[in-house]
């Protein structure tokens, strides 16, 4: 990927950041930079994620799913960083397999789901580090059942991908299931270039070699200095606009394809860096559609946020017809394509013309290798982030406290964080 931060100086935006500035938070990049390669090469938790270009073995996930490629759907049962790397893979790229991701436990959509499947046609990858997450164990049960109930063998038809133990682990176990393991030392919002994310793309026949190869391109770019590598520009001004005022992060894909990837962009930047009353709310808008929504914000609200635009500069295009309306004349000379592209300058442009600071990152195309780069490159921005924050990037102790209580509400054990549920404030109005 490449970076352009033009639109974030300080000579273009406020808030902004001056080249000096970003000159002596280059030296504070070179020892981060420091810490990061030490922490690859020991292998310590988190920085591991940053070796997974050359940890993932592609031929064993392919050689685990082989004999469900000829599904003609996938449910992948995750959630979190066990399921939004996935389904950034596999909505960025095309393909003849329906995939379905049944993160969220509302029993509706659930049933709306395992209602409508071909389930004989079905293949379920069931996903969790920990392998003890409630939603996704529940909701492995209840496809489970749907399967049985529809007279089909569903540990004929399930991959699981787990840690080494726990309760995920023992039923691969109990039931002989194809099983991949989450490798160690990397968390779940990282994982995205291991099986936890490659298992879906492996599924629906995506080039798992080209997702790493574009990984380790940019894993190359790695150098100490936030001038010579697009994931440490990135990281670096972004941190230091939220130092000056940008507390907000808006992600704009300048593609169809790329949404669900400002998704898995939000968990990452969210969870990583939301600690001791720091960090950057990532917000999720999609270029061109939220200009007509959420720009008027962007451009003349208050002064709290960057804008990251995220643009393929290839595409397939269409052509605009001919029209027999005068005034439209100007958009039968063009494509959409050209429509997009003129958009996004544009609206670029109208920010920077407001003094808005924006990032623009650019990647060839959007396909196996490009993806793998701006998923690795956005990974290792995050990292630089937070050590520049000084924050324990690795960590989500503030979701673990929810996960506890809700164990805890539905039997699963003694916590104490249970309790705080029954002390809540009220001041209802009523109708
Ligand atoms: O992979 P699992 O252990 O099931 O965890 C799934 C998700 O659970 C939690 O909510 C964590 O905060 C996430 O970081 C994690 O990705």
């Amino acid at each position: 990927m490449d970076v352009d931060i033009g639109n974030a100086l300080a000579s273009v935006a406020s808030p902004g950041v001056s080249r000096e500035a970003l000159d002596r938070l280059d030296e504070q990049v070179a020892d981060a930079h420091e810490r990061i390669e030490q922490g690859m090469a020991n292998a310590d938790h988190g920085y591991e994620a940053l070796n997974l270009p050359e940890r993932t073995d592609p031929d064993a996930i392919r050689a685990t799913v082989d004999p469900l490629t000829d599904a003609g759907a996938l449910v992948t049962i995750g959630i979190g960083g066990s399921s939004l790397g996935a389904a950034t893979i596999v909505d960025a790229l095309s393909s003849d397999t329906e995939t379905v991701f049944l993160d969220n436990v509302d029993p509706e959509w659930v049933t709306a789901h395992l209602d409508r499947l071909p389930l004989e046609d079905t293949a379920i990858n069931v996903v969790s580090r920990s392998g003890t997450t409630a939603e996704t164990l529940a909701n492995f049960l209840v496809a489970r059942e749907a399967f049985e109930s529809a007279g089909v063998d569903w540990t004929e038809r399930t991959i699981v991908t787990t840690g080494e133990s726990g309760p995920l682990r023992d039923l691969a176990d109990r039931h002989d299931l194809p099983s991949l393991k989450v490798p160690d030392g990397v968390p779940g919002r990282f994982s995205a270039l291991s099986a936890v994310g490659m298992v879906a793309a492996a599924v629906c026949d995506h080039d798992l070699d080209a997702l790493l190869e574009g990984a380790a391109a940019e894993a190359e770019t790695l150098t100490g200095s936030l001038y010579e590598c697009p994931a440490y520009a990135y990281g670096a001004t972004t941190y230091a606009l939220d130092a000056r005022g940008a507390g907000m992060n808006a992600m704009v894909p300048y593609a169809e394809s790329l949404e669900t990837y400002s998704e898995w962009f939000a968990q990452l930047w969210a969870e990583s860096l939301g600690k001791d009353d720091l960090g950057q709310t990532p917000l999720r808008a999609l270029g061109v559609t939220d200009q007509h929504s959420q720009l008027q914000l962007y451009r003349a609200g208050p002064r709290d946020k960057v804008v990251t635009f995220v643009r393929p500069t290839e595409t397939a295009d269409r052509s605009i017809p001919e029209t027999e309306v005068d005034d439209l004349a100007y958009l039968g000379d063009a494509s959409l394509g050209d429509l997009l592209a003129a958009e996004f300058e544009a609206t670029e442009a109208s920010l920077a013309a407001a003094g808005r600071p924006n990032v623009r990152v650019e990647i060839d195309r959007v396909d196996e290798y490009e993806l793998g780069g701006l998923l690795y490159g956005m990974e290792a921005a995050c990292v630089l982030a937070g050590e520049l924050y000084g924050v324990n990037t690795f960590e989500q102790p503030a979701v673990e406290w929810a996960k506890k209580a809700t164990r805890g509400l539905l039997g699963g054990g003694e916590f104490a964080e249970a309790d705080a549920v029954a002390e809540k404030t009220e001041l209802r109005v009523e109708q």
